[in-house]
């Protein structure tokens, strides 16, 4: 085990630990009462309809939103879209136990990592962790009034997206800005941990992951079983204009294998497609059934660009490509997700409290570096006034 992780509770302990310090309250994960100099920790991601009933408000959030989705008369389309889409995903989170656990696991990734946080940078202690959906409850609106009513003055958005696409990350802060401006939490000074997809403790998370999922195999057998590293896609004209994803998790991937040692052959593959125009392949479907051609048949699927388990892992993986791939005589296994991983949550504190220092010894701006960027062929103007806004430290 690396020195970072040396202090690393065990899983029990964690559990136990994040049980007792966590009363969670609506969108906000409440351990303290907190004092106004203490930052909130705001956990963006997309979210997920956490009862079936809630599926087709996700869905219609979700095509509403043209960061993600650029649509003719968007506000006619989406809503069409959405209903006729909905009980077909209705179906499939049923079949995965009744909904998206994205929200449970998000309260507990945060609770643990405000627990650690106290501990590593008992300056700004206690931290207290919100969570803003883009899609679902708690949605960013709902957040921010949260924020307001506690009167926050200083916060850090915390992506969950290890890597940034302006259709993930990029979406959930052009909301922010769009609430942040309009007043509606109040004069809060923003900084921004914007990607971590290389960050030592979620590679080692991974790692340790993908090495369980080795022990399902027998020893002689090891060596050759084929990691399929898969990623939700994104469309090719998102590609195209110049999203950072493709080189992040292209990145987070070879980190990984280096962790390994380059123990396995290893692809890096795209699922979840929606809809007719080109997405970023190979497909991870085709992959399975490529390789099954080939006879390479011991293979295991890693997810390597969401922090917990959802749709993509327990339907598509779990139910689709898993029964496919038996179907055609392959052994083939998932490495679990990211989920209630405590060297994952240990790694989320870790990130939190460098940037927390490197911010306020002057060492590092509101966001990094590569954030200010926005893509060559960006044609929304809401991302140059998005990072001109946190570059400035989000005053309103
Ligand atoms: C890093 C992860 C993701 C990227 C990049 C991403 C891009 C992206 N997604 C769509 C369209 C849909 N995504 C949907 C669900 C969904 N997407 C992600 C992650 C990423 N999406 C997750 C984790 C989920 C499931 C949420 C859960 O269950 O918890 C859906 C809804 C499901 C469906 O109708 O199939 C759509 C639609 C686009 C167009 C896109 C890039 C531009
Ligand atoms: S689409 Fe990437 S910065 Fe606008
Ligand atoms: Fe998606």
């Amino acid at each position: 085990m690396s020195p970072m992780l040396a202090h690393l509770p065990r899983t029990n302990a964690l559990t136990a630990h994040v049980r007792r310090m966590a009363t969670v309250h609506g969108s906000a994960v409440k351990h303290k009462s907190v004092p106004d100099t203490s930052p909130a920790i705001v956990m963006l991601n997309m979210g997920g309809p956490s009862t079936v009933a809630e599926t087709h408000d996700f869905l219609k959030n979700l095509f509403m939103d043209g960061d993600l989705i650029p649509l003719p008369f968007q506000r006619v389309l989406a809503p069409l879209i959405a209903k006729r889409r909905t009980p077909r995903i209705e179906k499939q989170y049923e079949e995965i136990g009744g909904g998206s656990p994205i929200l449970r696991y998000t309260e507990y990734q945060g609770a643990g990592m405000c627990a650690l946080l106290d501990e590593l940078h008992p300056e700004t202690a206690p931290h207290k962790a919100y969570v803003a959906f883009r899609y679902a409850n708690p949605l960013t609106q709902e957040t921010a009034r949260r924020m307001k009513a506690d009167n926050v003055k200083r916060a850090i958005a915390f992506t969950q997206y290890p890597q940034y696409s302006c259709s993930t990350t990029g979406s959930s802060l052009n909301e922010l800005f769009r609430r942040g401006r309009a007043g509606e939490m109040g004069d809060v000074e923003w900084s921004v941990i914007d990607r971590w997809g290389t960050h030592p403790g979620f590679v080692e998370a991974v790692a340790q992951n993908v090495e369980a999922a080795l022990q399902q195999f027998q020893p002689s057998d090891r060596s050759d079983v084929v990691l399929l590293f898969s990623a939700h896609s994104l469309p090719m004209s998102v590609v195209n204009r110049g999203d950072p994803y493709v080189l992040e998790v292209s990145a987070s991937v070879n980190a990984v294998m280096d962790r390994l040692g380059h123990s396995n052959p290893y692809r890096l593959v795209w699922q979840s497609q929606v809809g007719p125009s080109a997405w970023m392949g190979m497909q991870t479907g085709e992959a399975i059934k490529g390789l099954a051609r080939l006879g390479k048949k011991q293979v295991i699927l890693v997810p390597i660009a969401f922090t917990s388990d959802h749709i993509e892992t327990l339907y598509e993986l779990d139910l689709e490509y898993m029964r496919e791939g038996r179907e055609l005589g392959m052994d083939i296994q998932r490495a679990e997700s990211l989920n209630e991983s405590p060297v994952f949550i240990r790694a989320l504190s870790d990130i939190a409290a460098q940037h927390l220092r490197d911010y306020s010894a002057g060492k590092s701006g509101p966001m990094s570096v590569q954030m200010g960027l926005r893509c060559p062929g960006c044609k929304n103007a809401i991302c140059g006034q998005q990072k001109h806004w946190f570059a400035r430290a989000g005053q309103s």
